[in-house]
């Protein structure tokens, strides 16, 4: 692994009264640092991972829209400038890798095209020899992984099961296996994915409760859900639908 510590530079910044310093994980973030090749970030919608994986992607070099330090694609969405209170101390620093966005994967799908289109170099090969529009989603995001990865580098992921069934899921674990055990890939993943986050040996750094704090596998929301609606699917839904009518129920 590369990446050590991250840390916020607090003196810096201008104001926490505004987005995102405003955000309690960030309000209270000092440092964070990584123990493992595989770091899962955690928590409620709305509780700060996109905002400080894109950060450190930012900080890193990658284009805050998702891509490596190469790709110049156009943003379309407002990124924060939390980047630039971000200090990365690395042991050995890489500035290899890749930043996918969910989000904003179509865009950067529509960069290669162009960039197909004015090189004589052929830049699909390293997306799995088509555009990655020609592809599903979920097979384009896999062709991604399977191509683009690979090279002694750092990967953020943010939200990757997005377009991923859960048999592709299992399949990005095994990428992610693959490149770890070589020593030469390091993996910080946004996610709400329990199957994602089953990774073995994996560090959980959970947003909720207002700090970033480590959690067990077992003891996430992600886990505990999915476990208690596998196994009690018909009483919890009776529960759940009985709750929503009993309030709407006046009406
Ligand atoms: N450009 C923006 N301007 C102002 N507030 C923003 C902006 N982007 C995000 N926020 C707010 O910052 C908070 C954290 O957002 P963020 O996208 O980091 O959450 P998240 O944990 O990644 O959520 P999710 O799981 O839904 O992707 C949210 O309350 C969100 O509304």
């Amino acid at each position: 692994m590369f990446l050590k510590n991250v840390t916020i530079l607090r003196d810096q910044i201008p104001s926490f009264k505004q987005y995102p310093f405003s955000i309690p994980v960030i309000f209270k973030l000092k440092k964070l640092s990584f123990k493992q090749s595989v770091t899962f970030f955690v928590g409620e919608n709305g509780s700060g991972k996109s905002t400080l994986i894109e950060a450190i992607a930012a900080q890193i070099g990658f284009n805050k829209a998702g891509g490596s330090t190469q790709n110049r694609f156009e943003e379309e969405h407002t990124v924060s400038t939390l980047h630039n209170y971000l200090r990365l101390s690395w042991l050995p620093k890489v500035t290899n890798g890749f930043f996918l966005r969910a989000e904003t994967f179509y865009q950067f799908a529509s960069y290669l095209d162009q960039l197909q289109r004015e090189n004589p170099d052929d830049i699909f090969a390293s997306y799995g020899g088509i555009s990655l529009h020609e592809q599903s989603h979920g097979e384009s995001f896999l062709s991604l992984f399977k191509n683009r990865f690979g090279k002694k580098g750092i990967y953020l992921l943010d939200e990757p099961e997005a377009a991923l069934s859960p048999a592709r899921q299992l399949a990005l674990l095994k990428i992610i296996h693959d490149l770890e055990k070589e020593g030469q890939s390091q993996f910080i993943i946004a996610t709400h994915s329990p199957i994602l986050l089953g990774y073995p040996n994996a560090e959980i750094f959970n947003f909720d409760d207002g700090e970033i704090k480590k959690i067990n596998y077992e003891d996430t929301d992600h886990y505990q859900i999915t476990k208690y609606f596998l196994e009690n699917r018909e009483g919890l839904l009776h529960h759940l639908f009985r709750e929503e009518e009993e309030e709407g129920g006046v009406n």
